[in-house]
């Protein structure tokens, strides 16, 4: 007689990076845990706290091992120096080479990556008439690069990419054109040019946050039938979004790309599908 092996009801999780004590990732994640049913204990493990850096990651990682835990996030300055320590990487967090998500299974590390699909999953569900048309991205470091991801992956006819470090936008756009070809992709410096043909822009750049305030770019560039997306969500309501708002245009605030990595890392985690609908009202109310 075979017994059967109940389900895994708890879960010890972490977010590894520097600087993450205003994140609201721990909150999400215990609170679906709890709705679901699950154990889920989530920490934060924040490595400037620790004088940690990148060289101290494999050992970071080994004793998350060690104590038990199911998986991890990683945030900067991790996201790409974790990969070489990781058993497994699924094809998009290769294509990126950036992970945001580990799971520890059957002792083997797996990376993945949810950022891209968390920007993409908002992204459809406010504008699903709008994934296949051109647009301009603006910033092209982790965040860009996962947009860019996103965008092309989800059918956009062409993303043009602008950083004021053209050697990055020329990187993001060479790794994105490996995966998706070099038709679809650019970097440009032609900002106004390339919005023109452009039906949305997504800023990827800290222009905006809290302590940086301002627009990524001149104000008379937004025109009213673009959309506009903002990765930036402290404040929820960026400059360019409030911005673009007044003018007319659909927009597609940065809090949506928060919530969706955090959607699909715990369905990562747990292996158990959480109801994407609560834990956007529990964003809401984080941040309200
Ligand atoms: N919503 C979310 O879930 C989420 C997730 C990750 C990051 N973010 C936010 O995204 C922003 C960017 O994060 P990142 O990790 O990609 O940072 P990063 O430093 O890796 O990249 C930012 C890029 O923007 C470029 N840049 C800065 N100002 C510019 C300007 N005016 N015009 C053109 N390029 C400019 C920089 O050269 C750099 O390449 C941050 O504000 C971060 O908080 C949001
Ligand atoms: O909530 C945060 O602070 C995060 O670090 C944001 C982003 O970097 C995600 O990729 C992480 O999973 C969580």
């Amino acid at each position: 007689m075979t017994t059967a092996v109940p389900a895994r009801t708890s879960f010890l999780l972490g977010l590894f990076g520097a600087g993450i004590a205003g994140s609201l990732t721990p909150a999400m994640q215990e609170r679906e845990g709890f709705a679901s049913g699950l154990n889920l204990t989530y920490r934060l493990v924040d490595a400037e706290r620790l004088g940690y850096g990148a060289d101290d990651l494999a050992e970071m990682l080994d004793w998350a091992r060690r104590f038990g835990f199911d998986g991890l996030n990683i945030t900067h300055p991790f996201k790409q120096v974790v990969i070489p320590l990781l058993d497994e990487l699924s094809d998009d967090a290769y294509d990126l080479g950036a992970v945001n998500t580990v799971v520890f299974r059957d002792g083997r590390a797996l990376g993945r990556n949810t950022d891209w699909s968390g920007w993409g999953r908002a992204f459809r569900r406010r504008l699903p008439d709008a994934v296949a048309d051109r647009a301009v991205l603006v910033g092209a470091g982790g965040a860009g690069s996962a947009v860019g991801y996103a965008l092309l992956e989800q059918g956009a006819e062409h993303v043009s990419i602008v950083d004021v470090d053209t050697e990055k936008a020329q990187a993001c756009a060479t790794r994105l054109a490996k995966r998706f070809g070099d038709d679809r992709v650019r970097a440009t410096t032609d900002l106004a040019g390339e919005l023109a043909t452009a039906q949305g822009l997504v800023n990827a750049t800290p222009t905006g946050m809290t302590g940086h305030p301002g627009l990524p770019v001149p104000a008379d560039l937004v025109r009213e039938d673009l959309w506009v997306s903002d990765v930036v969500y402290f404040p929820l309501e960026t400059e360019l979004i409030h911005l673009a708002r007044s003018r007319g245009c659909r927009v597609v605030p940065g809090g949506g790309m928060a919530v969706f990595q955090a959607v699909g890392a715990f369905e990562y985690f747990t292996g158990v599908t959480p109801d994407a609908d609560r834990m956007v009202r529990h964003f809401e109310e984080l941040t309200s």
